[in-house]
């Protein structure tokens, strides 16, 4: 069996990138910019005003002094003159600050009386403006990768791109396999289960800024299972993910069914817990993984193995699972020879992270899952650790 860590490299080689994919801004969302985009303008444009008052020509000005208002600027609509001494102008925020300008007075520190305002108080540190560039200038650069987030679309909408080009959505498709599932809604016989594992996978690959395609159960036939297998090759998958069947016993008829496909095995059974049946392979530019049927099993192996080659698909740069520090709220027995993944709960605490495992570790149990809030590492072979002990923990 091959570590985890070897497992990952493996996966990350057999999935290809996407090329490139012109979406209009509002779409941008989570998605990969693929290529650096330039800035068309400068931000602000011009230097503008940061406050409602009057743009005046300072000089050593002091309260008391008095200026003329001698013109507007408002946002939109600029003042076309040049402001001398002892002139003000009346500005609201965001308009352009006219020329001769060096400085915004708030309008709570002017008396205005007409035409005229006088001083009062003394001025101070700041001028209220914001020069032209200040945010960004035209040759600034965003660069790529880069998953985008909120403020990077008004970013990318301030720097005048109303489109933006990202790394097409990896195409995924998720086939459950096995006479015992139903899909939820359904009447199962007393001998059948609902299937849970591919509503968890569909939506952490949605996240992941993949797009999933969730194909019909597959029955526990090598026929069924190849029909299947057709169906998600003719859609064009980027990535075939089975999902159970991965296993030893007489009705798990994936590896096989692979074989058939012509898909070249890069390995089979891993040292780890949950997921030892995980598999994974190639035929051409197509990437296969074989999930283990226990839903926490492929969850797991979802946020170890499949997202990571989404976003390599996505051209992602750092796309393992990122481990942190946390102390053991409660001791732990010795480890085994797989490394465990446990289901925990982390606690960022006000002076140290911390982290409990729950007692029940059993594969197949969703409500513990559904508490966890992260994967508390136990490496093979590790010794009993104590309260206090440091230890690696994955958030999901
Ligand atoms: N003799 C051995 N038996 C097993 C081994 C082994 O090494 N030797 N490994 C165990 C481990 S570890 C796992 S994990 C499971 C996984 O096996 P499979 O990938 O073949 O999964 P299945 O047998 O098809 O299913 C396991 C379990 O999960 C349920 N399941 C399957 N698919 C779904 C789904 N889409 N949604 C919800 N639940 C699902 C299925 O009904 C089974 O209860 O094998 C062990 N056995
Ligand atoms: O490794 Mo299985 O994935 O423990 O339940």
């Amino acid at each position: 069996m091959i570590s985890v860590e070897d497992a990952q490299a493996l996966c990350l080689g057999l999935i290809r990138q996407t090329g490139p994919d012109t979406v209009p801004l509002a779409q941008g969302l989570g998605r990969t910019l693929a290529a650096p985009l330039t800035a068309r303008r400068d931000q602000p444009p011009f230097s503008a005003s940061a406050m409602d008052g009057y743009a005046i020509l300072s000089g050593d000005a002091a309260r008391g002094d008095v200026f003329t208002v001698v013109g507007e600027a408002a946002a939109g609509h600029g003042w076309a003159g040049t402001v001398g001494p002892s002139q003000a102008v009346r500005i609201f925020t965001g308009a352009p600050v006219p020329a001769g300008a060096d400085r915004v007075v708030i309008q709570e520190n002017v008396d205005r009386d007409g035409d005229t305002i006088t001083l009062t108080e003394d001025l101070g540190q700041n001028i209220n403006i914001r020069p032209q560039g200040a945010d960004f200038k035209s040759d600034f650069i965003l660069k790529a990768p880069r998953v985008l987030t909120a403020a990077d679309l008004a970013l990318i909408a301030a720097m005048n791109h109303a489109d933006v080009t990202v790394a097409r959505r990896v195409k995924v498709a998720l086939i459950s396999t096995g006479d015992e599932l139903i899909m939820p809604g359904g009447t199962p016989t007393p001998d059948q289960i609902i299937a849970s594992n591919v509503f968890a996978l569909q939506a952490m690959l949605t996240q992941s800024g993949a797009e999933p395609l969730v194909l019909p159960i597959a029955p526990d036939t090598p026929e069924a299972l190849d029909a299947v297998l057709m169906q998600a090759a003719e859609w064009g998958a980027d990535l075939i993910v089975t999902i159970g069947g991965a296993s030893v016993g007489d009705h798990d008829l994936v590896a096989p069914a692979l074989d058939r496909f012509g898909v070249t095995r890069s390995f089979h059974k891993i040292a780890m817990r949950p997921g030892k049946p995980l598999m994974a392979g190639a035929k051409g530019d197509t990437a296969f993984l074989g999930l283990p049927g226990n839903p926490v099993s492929a969850v797991v192996c979802g946020h170890l193995f499949l997202l990571p080659m989404v976003r390599r698909a996505l051209g992602q740069t750092d796309v393992l699972p990122k481990g942190r520090t946390a102390r053991l709220a409660a001791p732990l027995p010795k480890g085994g020879p797989r490394a465990h993944y446990m289901r925990a709960v982390f606690d960022e605490g006000d002076t140290s992270r911390t982290v409990t495992a729950f007692d029940k570790q059993d594969s197949s149990m969703l409500t513990v899952l559904a508490d966890a809030n992260c994967l508390l590492l136990r490496p093979i072979g590790d010794g009993p650790k104590d309260t206090g002990d440091p230890v690696t923990i994955y958030p999901i």
